[in-house]
C-alpha cells in the first residue's frame, strides 16, 4: 500500500505552500514525504519534487503549438490529458516503493475536479497503483467569511467530493491573514450548521436572498443532510495546526495503522523520540 495526498483547490488557493510546509513538517519530525507536482503551469514552488510533470509537458509547449492553438486554461487540461496518455512515465517516475507517501500538488483549474474527467482518471491509476487517496480541498479563507461566500465554497467542495468520490477533507487556508474579526466570525462556519449560516444570509438586505431563500435553505439542507462538508482551518506559522491536519489525514488514509512509518535514517538516534512511532 501506498499513501497519497491529492491536493486541489482553487487558483492561489494555497496548494504549493500548503505541499511545502507539509514536507518541512514531516522532515522535523524525521518523516519522508514527497511532493509530485503535477501543475504544467507552476512558475514557483519552493520544494524539491519527486516528479514533475514539467518534464513530461510545459504548458507553454500546448500554447505554442501552432495546430492546437490551446489558450491557457484548454492548454491546462490538453495537459492532464497528455500525463494520462504517459500513465507509464508517471509510473515509473513514482517507482513502487511500499509505504511511500506523496502529495500530489495539482493545477488551480477549478473545473479539472468539479466536472471534467482528467482528474478521475488520474485518481483509477493511482488507486490501480496501490495508491490509499485522500483529496484535501483548499479554500482561502478569506472567502469564506460570510454566509454567501460560505455557501458557493461548500458548493464547490461538495462538487469536488461528489465527482471523485474518495475521501475528502477541506482545509480553510491562510488563516493566518484574517483579523480578528474575521476569524470570529469564521468560527461559526467551522463545524457548521447550515441554518444558522442561513439566518445569518437573512439578515443581509438583499433582493436575491429575499427571492430565492427557499432555494438557499434548500441548499442548507443538502449541506446538513450530507454532513460531509467540514473545513479545518490551517494557520501554517503554527506547528500545531500543521500536526493536526496532517493527523487528521493520516486517520483517514490509514497512515501508520499497517504501514511501518517511514523514518529518515540519522546516523545518530535520537533517543527521546525512539519507540515514540
Ligand atoms: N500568509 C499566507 N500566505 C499564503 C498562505 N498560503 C499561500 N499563501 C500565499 O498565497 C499565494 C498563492 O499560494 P500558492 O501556494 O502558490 O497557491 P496555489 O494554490 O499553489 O496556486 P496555483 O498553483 O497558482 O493555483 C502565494 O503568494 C503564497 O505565498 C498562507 O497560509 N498564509
Ligand atoms: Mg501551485
Amino acid at each position: 500500500m501506498r499513501y497519497a495526498q491529492l491536493v486541489v483547490g482553487p487558483a492561489g488557493s494555497g496548494k504549493s505552500t500548503y505541499c511545502s510546509t507539509i514536507l518541512k513538517h514531516a522532515m522535523d519530525s524525521k518523516r519522508i514525504v514527497e511532493v509530485v507536482n503535477l501543475d504544467p503551469a507552476a512558475e514557483h514552488f519552493d520544494y524539491q519534487p519527486l516528479v514533475d510533470i514539467r518534464e513530461l509537458i510545459h504548458l507553454d509547449d500546448a500554447m505554442e503549438d501552432e495546430e492546437l492553438q490551446f489558450g491557457p486554461n484548454g492548454g491546462l487540461v490538453f495537459c492532464m490529458e497528455t500525463l494520462l496518455e504517459n500513465c507509464d512515465w508517471l509510473e515509473e517516475q513514482l517507482g513502487d516503493v511500499d509505504d511511500d507517501y506523496i502529495l500530489f500538488d495539482c493545477p488551480g483549474q477549478i473545473e479539472l475536479y468539479t466536472h471534467l474527467p482528467v482528474i478521475k482518471k488520474l485518481v483509477d491509476q493511482l488507486e490501480k497503483w496501490n495508491f490509499r487517496i485522500c483529496v484535501v480541498f483548499m479554500i482561502d479563507s478569506q472567502f469564506m467569511v460570510d454566509g454567501a461566500k460560505f455557501l458557493s465554497g461548500t458548493m464547490a467542495a461538495l462538487s469536488v467530493m461528489v465527482n471523485l468520490e474518495l475521501p475528502h477533507v477541506n482545509i480553510l487556508t491562510k488563516m493566518d491573514l484574517l483579523s480578528k474579526s474575521a476569524r470570529k466570525q469564521l468560527d461559526n462556519y467551522l463545524d457548521p450548521d447550515p441554518h444558522v449560516i442561513l439566518a445569518d444570509m437573512r439578515n443581509v438586505n438583499s433582493r436575491w436572498h429575499e427571492k430565492y431563500a427557499k432555494l438557499t435553505e434548500a441548499i442548507g439542507d443538502v449541506i446538513e443532510n450530507f454532513s460531509l462538508v467540514r473545513f479545518y482551518p490551517l494557520n501554517i506559522k503554527d506547528e500545531e495546526s500543521i500536526d493536526n491536519i496532517l493527523i487528521t489525514i493520516d486517520n483517514i488514509i490509514q497512515f501508520g495503522e499497517d504501514a511501518d512509518v517511514k523514518v529518515r535514517d540519522f546516523d545518530e538516534p535520537d533517543p527521546e523520540n525512539e519507540g515514540d512511532e
